[in-house]
C-alpha cells in the first residue's frame, strides 16, 4: 500500500518540527528518513502512524486520506527505539496483543504469533517476559508484534540504536531478511546511521532542518550527492572549492581533465576511499609528464619508488598503472593515467587508525583551511605526521555538487 505525505507541516508549540514534507513511498518499497538528531525524521513517521497531527497537510494510505483516522485505525505496524513492549505480557501475548485487540478467533491468534515468533527465530522464548530477554530479542518480539497484524506498511524508527555493534550487524541482516519475507509491505525506516540506509533502503530521503534536502536511489545519492549536505551526510564526502575558467574546471589550480563546468555548481565532491596517497617524488615524475622524465628513472626503478616515504613498491606500482610496461608503452600508460587524474601537493596533519583503514588527513597546497580525507586500506604504509604526499584524485570518482546548505 503507498504511503503519502502531502506537504506535511508539525508545530510543536513555536518549534516548527516538519516544513512542506512530501513523500511518497509504494507498497514492496522501503526508504529510509536519514538526517540528523532533530531534523525531523521521527515526526514525520508519527505522522504517518497518527501519533502527531499534522498542523497542515495530509497523509494518504493506499489513496485514502487517514490524516483523521486514530492509530489503531490505520492499520500500521510500527517499531521504535526502545522496544516498547508490554512488560506484564509475556513475549507470545506481546504478540498477539494487536491481533486480540482487533477480535481475532484464538486459533488464528495462535497460529499467527507462533509464525511470527517463527520469522524472527524466537519461537522458544514465547513464555518469557520481556525483562528476561537480550536487547536484540526484544526488538526481534517488536518485529514480530508490529507485523503480526498483517500491516501493509511497516515503520521503524531507529530499531537498531540501542543495540551493541555486533547485534546492529546482525538485526541489520535479520531485516534485510525480513524484507524479503514481507515482500509487498511498504516500509518507512528512520535512522541517522548511513549505514543503515544504505544498507536497507531503496530510496534515502536526507532530512535537515524539518524540511527533506534530497531524494533519490541510494546508489544515486552516493554516487552523485545533488547537495553539499547529502554529499557530507551520505558517505563524509570531501568537498574542495573550484574555479571554472575556459580551460575546465580547476582544484588548488590543477585542471581536473575531462570535467565540465556546471552551471550553480562551485565544490569538488570525492569520497575519502577513492583518493591515492603517493609519495612527492614518483607524482612530481608522472605528473610532469616531459620527456626524459617519464624514462626509466622515473617509472622503472624500483630503487626510485621503493625508498619513497609512503612504503615504496605498492604504491608505486598501483600509482603508476602500466609502468612496468617500458618503453614508449610506459609512457603512454603513464599519460594516461596521468589525464584521468588530478594531483594535490600537500601534506599530513592527521591520521586515524580506524581497523581495515586508516583515515589521513591532509592539507593541499593552495587550498587554505580546506583538509582532505583520505582512506588507506590496511596493509599500506601510512604516511607520517607532516610527511609531504600527493593525493590522487581519479577524475571518475570525482562530481561537482552545488555549495550552500542544499
Ligand atoms: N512532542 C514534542 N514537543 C515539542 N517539540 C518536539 C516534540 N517532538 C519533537 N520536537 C522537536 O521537533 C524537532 C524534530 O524532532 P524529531 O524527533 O522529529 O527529530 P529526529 O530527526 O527524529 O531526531 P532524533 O534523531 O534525535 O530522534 C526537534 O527540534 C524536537 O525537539
Amino acid at each position: 500500500m503507498t504511503v503519502q505525505l502531502e506537504d506535511v507541516t508539525v508545530h510543536f508549540g513555536r518549534t516548527c518540527a516538519l516544513e512542506g514534507f512530501d513523500l511518497s513511498v509504494a507498497a514492496r518499497e522501503t526508504v529510509a528518513l536519514l538526517g540528523p538528531s532533530g531534523s525531523g525524521k521521527s515526526t514525520a513517521l508519527k505522522a504517518v502512524a497518527g501519533f502527531v497531527r499534522p498542523t497542515r497537510g495530509r497523509i494518504r494510505l493506499g489513496g485514502n486520506d487517514v490524516t483523521d483516522l486514530p492509530p489503531a485505525r490505520r492499520g500500521i505496524g510500527v517499531v521504535v527505539q526502545q522496544y516498547a513492549l508490554f512488560p506484564h505480557l509475556r513475549v507470545a501475548d506481546n504478540v498477539a496483543f494487536g491481533l486480540r485487540a482487533a477480535r481475532k478467533p484464538k486459533a488464528e491468534v495462535t497460529r499467527r504469533v507462533g509464525e511470527m515468533l517463527e520469522m524472527v527465530g524466537m519461537a522458544s522464548y514465547g513464555r518469557r517476559f520481556p525483562r528476561e530477554l537480550s536487547g536484540g530479542q526484544q526488538q526481534r518480539v517488536a518485529i514480530a508484534r508490529a507485523l503480526a497484524i498483517q500491516p501493509s506498511v511497516l515503520l521503524l524508527d531507529e530499531p537498531l540504536a540501542a543495540l551493541d555493534a555486533q547485534l546492529r550487524a546482525d538485526m541489520l541482516g535479520e531485516l534485510q531478511k525480513l524484507r524479503r519475507e514481507v515482500p509487498e509491505i511498504a516500509i518507512v525506516y528512520v535512522t541517522h546511521d548511513q549505514s543503515e540506509a544504505l544498507a536497507l533502503a531503496d530510496r534515502i530521503a536526507v532530512m535537515r532542518d524539518a524540511r527533506l534536502v534530497d531524494i533519490a536511489p541510494a546508489a544515486e545519492l552516493y554516487a552523485a550527492p545533488p547537495s553539499a549536505f547529502t554529499a557530507s551526510f551520505l558517505g563524509g564526502a570531501n568537498l574542495l572549492p573550484v574555479a571554472m575558467d575556459e580551460g575546465g574546471v580547476t582544484v588548488a589550480g590543477a585542471v581536473i581533465p575531462g570535467l565540465k563546468p556546471e552551471e550553480g555548481k562551485s565544490l569538488l565532491c570525492i569520497r575519502p576511499h577513492a583518493i591515492r596517497l603517493e609519495p612527492p617524488a614518483a607524482a612530481s615524475a608522472a605528473a610532469a609528464g616531459g620527456e626524459g622524465v617519464l624514462g626509466s628513472e622515473a617509472l622503472g626503478g624500483a630503487g626510485a619508488l621503493g625508498g619513497a616515504e609512503l612504503g615504496g613498491a605498492e604504491l608505486g606500482s598501483e600509482a603508476l598503472g602500466g609502468a612496468a610496461m617500458g618503453g614508449a608503452g610506459a609512457r603512454g600508460a603513464v599519460e594516461d593515467a596521468v589525464e584521468d587524474a588530478v594531483r594535490l601537493v600537500g601534506r599530513v596533519v592527521a591520521a586515524q587508525w580506524r581497523g581495515a583503514s586508516s583515515q589521513v588527513t591532509c592539507l593541499v597546497d593552495g587550498l587554505a583551511e580546506v583538509s582532505v580525507r583520505v582512506d588507506v586500506p590496511a596493509g599500506r604504509r601510512v604516511p607520517e605526521f607532516g610527511a609531504g604526499v600527493v593525493m590522487v584524485l581519479p577524475v571518475e570518482a570525482c562530481s561537482l555538487v552545488p555549495a550552500g546548505v542544499g
